[in-house]
């Protein structure tokens, strides 16, 4: 019987997702200490760091299946979004921004699935500016500021990069590989070259003291492949943490009486079920979806609740203070040399390219951004080192897009073919490269509300981009200053020249001047998928506070929020390595509120 012995075997090692019907697993307890809804980059922390308690045992709860061989690729994460592992979420019209995309409505992806928007994300790792979390300490939230998280981005990293592994700043030993992509294009050479001719210079931009520099991409991957948070914490087999995919969790229970969260609603295979909690029940569903659990859960503004028949249980601000890096992606360098990445002559060579994976030197392993530059505008007049713009930096441009493979990039941004054809007629498929200016600290604010009480129903999200017009200002002279920087001897190397197509519908504008950009911007406008605030952290006496510097719930025991939804103001860069950093230091939170002896905190 060494078949079934090693049946056996296999099913136990898979054991980790429950209720998997082609192996047998076993179906979920009916009750657990802690229930964990979303296994993103937040959810997965959290889940994997309580399992490190012995005597507790854990559900993980994710709408979404596992990741893949396909997710792994780095290049790809466009197509990503075409596929079931996006929410697939737009805003409403917006009144001052994505005026020439289709239906006007700027698309908003999110990620679903066992490591949630890092399946989709476009892998880069940057923390952010100190004072961001200094900030959020001097709000009152207690516990926040910069020297009391660093721990926790620390514990989080395992870095490969050579020049880094002295620097007290990044973390050895822990669960997410940090490396630079595996090959790199003369082009981004070009871009760090550039940086001593504009002022500036190269550095770690994740050091303190150095975060107005241009840099190589920090990356989440390992040997060129994408790191997932599923892949990071959720690989070992832990008896008491169980996990089901597939589980849409639909309402928190809470008793009325007591208002202590006791469990959850979920719906896995069109059957409605619950299962309850013992201590606590943990929402890191990521920002539109955090708040809309809460809400149909009865958490959230009276006003907007009632409306739908929803029963208020608590009336909290969530779903407001939603927050975002708009960028735009339009700008088009064309150069003299074939150097870029020009996706029609990658797959047209596919097996070549194959080949090159094996030498690492394969564009595949190429995340599509390969720098980022941090720059301080005119309007910048913060003291020091926080810059106001960053600079994302590739070795291509949407442009370049056309022939085979060539739509998505474009098609992900929501960019109709009229606009697109129109603005990029004489450089399709052409050899380029492009800056994509980045907003860092927006002053507008948008809202996520419920669509309805149907769970299944999409929620209305407003980004409210640009209500004010120093964001739109900020974008506009970050754009003036990439055009500054392609003059640079590095990129006049190659000829690096603007593609000057007017912008349909900007067209009656002067090229070039500041209305003319403004109208580009608002036109084509472009997103970098780092929604966070719904369930603003705060303290006692901030009225818009959804959850106190504990992660709690105001007003709802054994419930907490852990995502990036609790950030009170959005951090200077990507948000992944500060959803690391919540999800560690939440564990730590909730393991403080149940002392077990040694239970694996800082
Ligand atoms: C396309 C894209 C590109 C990005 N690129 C970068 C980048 O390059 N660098 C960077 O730093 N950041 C990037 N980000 C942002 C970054 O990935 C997120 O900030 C981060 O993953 C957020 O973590 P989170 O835990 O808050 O939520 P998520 O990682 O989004 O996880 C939420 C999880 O909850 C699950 N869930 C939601 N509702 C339910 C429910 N009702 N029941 C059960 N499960 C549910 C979801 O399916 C998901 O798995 C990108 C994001 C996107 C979408």
């Amino acid at each position: 019987n060494v078949f079934k012995f090693l049946g056996q075997s296999y099913r136990e090692n898979l054991i980790r997702f429950h209720e998997d019907a082609q192996f047998g697993n076993k179906l979920i307890l009916k009750e657990y200490d802690f229930i964990v809804v979303g296994a993103g980059a937040a959810g997965a922390t959290v889940a994997r760091r309580l399992a490190e308690v012995p005597e507790w045992n854990i559900l993980l709860l994710e709408a979404g299946g596992e990741e893949s061989l396909i997710t792994s690729i780095p290049a790809i994460a466009h197509y990503l979004q075409f596929t079931n592992y996006n929410w697939g979420y737009h805003t409403e019209k917006e009144l001052h921004a994505c005026k020439g995309l289709i239906n006007q409505k700027c698309p908003w992806p999110a990620g679903k699935g066992l490591g949630g928007s890092t399946i989709i994300n476009n892998n880069m790792y940057t923390r952010g500016n100190i004072k961001d979390f200094d900030r959020w300490a001097q709000f009152g939230n207690e516990g926040w500021s910069y020297v009391d998280v660093l721990p926790y981005f620390l514990k989080n990293e395992d870095i490969n990069v050579p020049d880094l592994k002295q620097s007290p700043y990044h973390g050895v030993g822990g669960p997410l590989p940090i490396s630079y992509p595996s090959f790199k294009s003369k082009l981004v050479d070009a871009f760090l070259d550039s940086a001593p001719e504009v002022g500036m210079r190269v550095g770690d931009y994740n050091a303190p003291g150095s975060h107005v520099v241009f840099s190589r991409i920090q990356s989440t991957t390992f040997g060129g492949s994408r790191v997932t948070s599923a892949t990071a914490y959720l690989q070992e087999n832990l008896k008491n943490l169980h996990i089901l995919e597939f589980g849409y969790v639909t309402k928190i229970l809470i008793d009325e009486k007591t208002n202590t969260a006791y469990g959850v609603e979920f719906v896995k295979n069109r059957k409605k079920r619950r299962v309850i909690s013992k201590k606590e029940v943990i929402v890191s569903a990521g920002t539109f979806n955090s708040a809309k659990l809460l809400m149909l859960s009865g958490i959230g503004p009276k006003e907007h609740l009632e409306s739908l028949g929803i029963k208020t249980i608590r009336d909290l601000r969530v779903g407001d203070n939603l927050q975002e890096h708009p960028a735009f992606a339009g700008l088009n360098f064309v150069i003299n040399e074939t150097i870029s990445f020009v996706p029609d002559r990658v797959y047209r060579n596919f097996i070549g390219e194959m080949i090159k994976i094996s030498q690492k030197k394969s564009w595949m392993m190429v995340l599509p951004p390969e720098g980022v530059g941090y720059v301080k505008t005119k309007y910048n007049t913060n003291a020091g080192d926080v810059p106001d713009i960053e600079y994302i930096f590739l070795p291509c441009s949407i442009a370049g897009e056309s022939g085979l493979g060539g739509s998505i990039g474009r098609r992900s941004m929501g960019i109709p073919d009229r606009l697109y054809y129109e603005m990029y007629n004489g450089s399709l498929a052409k050899d380029s490269w492009s800056i994509w200016p980045m907003l860092m600290y927006p002053e507008s604010r948008g809202q996520v509300r419920l669509r309805s009480a149907n769970p299944f129903d999409k929620p209305v999200i407003n980004g409210n981009f640009f209500a004010d017009p120093m964001d739109l200002n900020r974008i506009v002279e970050g754009i003036k200053m990439a055009i500054e920087l392609s003059k640079t001897k590095a990129f006049q190397k190659y000829g690096s020249r603007l593609h000057q197509n007017p912008m349909p519908g900007c067209q009656h504008l002067e090229f070039g001047s500041d209305r003319y950009w403004e109208c580009c911007v608002q036109t084509m406008t472009m997103q970098m998928h780092h929604q966070s605030g719904t369930c603003k952290m705060g303290p006692a006496w901030d009225r818009n506070a959804v959850v106190d510097p504990q992660l709690k719930v105001y007003g709802v025991n054994g419930l907490r929020v852990i995502d990036c939804s609790i950030m009170p103001t959005i951090t200077g860069g990507h948000t992944v390595a500060p959803a690391y950093m919540i999800g560690e230091k939440g564990a730590d939170l909730v393991k403080s509120s149940w002392p077990t002896g040694n239970n694996g905190t800082l």
